[in-house]
């Protein structure tokens, strides 16, 4: 077993080119952590290129953020050449349960089998039909009523769920994890969910157990957060100092500050 900080290093010293097929919301700031995080971000969601780009790519995130009949096109084909070359995708159900829609698209996606999932407790809840009092993007749940759904999903796809909030939980069927690095300032700025995402994908990609991956970059992302609270005077100081954590956070740091359960 390899530790967080080793997984960290790992993933710094390759600097995996990772693709995101994004909301316009998230498109900045995940593009920001992930160059700040230690590896290569690029935006690329036209179906006329997004599956061959994704040949290219050492991982691929899918977010249906703002979705729309093209791009979810190209979400399903880029999510098809990943799954073929055996690269690892991410999916995260951004308010997978607030329309018909999206709970389409979310089911359509699922059956296309992400190595990983990653959503707040009310996605995880719609996502494995299990209802879920979502506001819009905005988790209205616990992350503990979500566990049952998590292991759900995580039985459908053989993958990996993993459901964020104050502590994290992360699922492979078989195992579990809570990851408790974190701070409350963190859902006041939007997006840093869906960044979060292409950070797990990054670690994924040079890891070779995607669990335990999944875990590294939950408690790296969290103690991030931790260092950047104690320089913030709100959500936008928070922010700034956030990217300047995520740079600065090393396998040592990382490895003294995870609380992982
Ligand atoms: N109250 C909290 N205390 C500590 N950490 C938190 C809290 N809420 C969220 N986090 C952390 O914030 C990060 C993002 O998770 P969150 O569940 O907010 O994503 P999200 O709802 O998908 O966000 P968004 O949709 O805005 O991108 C995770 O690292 C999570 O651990
Ligand atoms: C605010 C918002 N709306 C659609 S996607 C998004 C980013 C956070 O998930
Ligand atoms: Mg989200």
């Amino acid at each position: 077993m390899k530790t967080p900080g080793a997984l960290l290093e790992a993933m710094r010293e390759t600097a995996p080119l990772v693709q995101n097929i994004t909301n316009f919301v998230s498109m900045n700031v995940m593009a920001n952590v992930l160059l700040a995080a230690g590896a290569s971000p690029a935006m690329v969601h036209a179906r006329e290129e997004a599956a061959e780009f994704a040949a290219l790519a050492s991982a691929l995130t899918i977010n249906i953020g703002t979705l729309s009949p093209p791009w979810v096109d190209a979400m399903k084909a880029a999510a098809k050449t990943a799954s073929d070359a055996g690269k690892p995708w991410v999916l995260d159900p951004v308010a997978v349960g607030a329309t018909s829609y999206r709970r389409q698209t979310g089911a359509e996606l699922l059956a296309l089998r992400p190595g990983i999932v990653r959503g707040n407790a009310s996605e995880i809840l719609a996502l494995a039909a299990e209802g879920g009092a979502g506001k819009g993007v905005d988790s209205g749940d616990t992350v503990q009523t979500a566990e049952a759904a998590a292991r759900a999903i995580a039985g459908e796809t053989g993958g990996v769920v993993a459901v964020t909030g104050p502590e994290d939980f992360v699922t492979d069927g078989a195992r579990v994890a809570r990851v408790d690095n974190g701070h409350a300032l963190m859902p006041k700025v939007t997006a840093l969910g869906c960044a979060l995402t292409g950070v797990v994908a990054a670690f994924a990609s040079t890891a070779e157990d995607p669990f335990e991956a999944t875990v590294a970059a939950l408690a790296f992302y969290g103690l991030a957060g931790e260092k950047a609270a104690a320089r913030a005077e709100g959500p936008g100081s928070f922010a700034v100092a956030f990217l300047d954590a995520l740079a600065t956070v090393d396998g040592a740091t990382l490895d003294a500050g995870a609380r992982i359960a």
